[in-house]
């Protein structure tokens, strides 16, 4: 069971048999995804190339509902979204708002402009400049639902998951997994996005609470992998060459997939919510790592929030199926998760690049998807 009580909140007996987490057959649980929708302006050589629904949320909730496991008469997967936007928010009909409504408030939905650099981009170097040209307000905890979930995911993009906002999620959720980029995050006088030493901020003392930090590689030196690896597990993502996890103990790197690259927005959030449905089928951190390539590696294939073809999602449905067992768990702060990979590993990223094959042949078939769109190269 990769989820359990947390120490410090214990729950009635009766409660935690309602909270655990489903693998196989199982109930359904609830998840909390925290972090705002977006308005995305992606800019080339000056000139505007695409203007798209953005958010750590909306990426979130595509992959989560494309690949968390759920009941079949369920329509959508069970998690919630807090998000906020403004009253010009222009994306409440795209599927991530329509499904999962964000809380409007007076200010302006959070907007950020993309800059692409002409030259091509290498695996680790930034292949954008941010910059936030608008803020939404923050999310207080006494937005966020008051009741049990099952696992959280913290994952604001321009500051707006307060310090006591985290807290609160880490007191209602089982296990909570967090983007680096919702704490460490800064914004210049222009609004261009900067990094600040987690350790100076106010999120630090939360770390030993977390489950798993993520971060991209041009995230890590401010999250100082060596020191957080020992209060939770670490997940740095490194472009193109995939993935490698550190924790008090031990570390592995897990493989990437093939993908021709027309927009890396996303990839992030792609990966982290497709870790976390690995983790919701019961499979070891290593291995749901391969899911987070896999959707990672999905998004860049397309430009703003993609598309999945129900053959490919069927395809990885019935890997997960095939190759997912209940296992004993280690214990890491308080929560319960099997971490090394596990020995069919392999197979399992074997399997995924069948499933991929899938992805760039949708592509291929439907150019709306591909390259006609390929903000990346000039
Ligand atoms: N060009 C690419 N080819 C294949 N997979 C990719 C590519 N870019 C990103 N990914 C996948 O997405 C994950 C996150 O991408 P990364 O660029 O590291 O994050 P971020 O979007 O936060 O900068 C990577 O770990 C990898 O699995
Ligand atoms: O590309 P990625 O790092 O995964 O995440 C991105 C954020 O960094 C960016 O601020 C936001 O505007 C994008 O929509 C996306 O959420």
């Amino acid at each position: 069971m990769p989820f359990a009580a947390e120490p410090d909140d214990a729950l009635e007996e009766g409660e935690n048999q309602q909270l655990l987490l489903a693998t196989k057959g199982g109930p359904a649980l609830e998840g909390l995804v925290v972090g705002s929708y977006c308005h995305d302006v992606l800019i080339r050589g000056g000139r505007v190339v695409g203007e798209t629904l953005g958010g750590a949320a909306a990426f979130v909730s595509n992959v989560l509902d494309a690949a968390s496991p759920r009941e079949e008469e369920q329509e959508v997967a069970p998690f919630v979204v807090v998000s906020k936007v403004g009253h010009d928010f222009a994306y409440a009909s795209a599927p991530a708002p329509a499904r999962r409504p964000p809380l409007r408030c007076a200010s302006p939905t959070t907007s950020f402009h993309a800059q692409f650099s002409e030259a091509a981009a290498s695996a680790h170097a930034p292949d954008r400049e941010l910059r936030r040209v608008r803020p939404c307000d923050p999310i207080y905890p006494a937005d966020l639902p008051d009741r049990r979930f099952a696992y959280g995911l913290a994952v604001g993009v321009a500051g707006e998951v307060l310090p006591e906002t985290l807290e609160r999620m880490i007191r209602l959720c089982r296990a909570v997994l967090v983007d680096a980029q919702a704490l460490i995050r800064a914004f210049d006088g222009d609004g261009a996005v900067c990094h600040v030493s987690l350790e100076d901020t106010p999120y630090a003392r939360l770390l030993p609470r977390v489950a798993f930090l993520k971060a991209s590689s041009e995230e890590a030196p401010y999250v100082g992998v060596e020191t957080a690896r020992r209060r939770c597990c670490v997940i740095v993502t490194e472009g193109r060459d995939g993935c490698r996890l550190c924790w008090d103990g031990g570390e592995a790197r897990v493989a990437p997939f093939p993908a021709v690259q027309v927009d890396p927005t996303g990839a992030g959030d792609s990966f982290l919510a497709g870790f976390a449905a690995g983790l919701l089928w019961g499979l070891s951190a290593t291995d749901a790592a391969l899911l987070g390539n896999f959707f990672g590696a999905a998004a860049v294939s397309q430009v703003g929030v993609p598309t999945f073809h129900p053959k490919m999602l069927q395809a990885v449905k019935e890997i997960l199926e095939d190759k997912t067992t209940k296992r004993t768990s280690p214990c890491i702060n308080g929560t319960t998760f099997t971490l090394e990979r596990s020995n069919m590993h392999d197979e399992l990223h074997t399997a995924l690049q069948e499933a991929s094959r899938l992805m760039s042949e949708q592509q291929q078939a439907d150019p709306a998807n591909g390259n006609d769109g390929d903000i990346c190269s000039t």
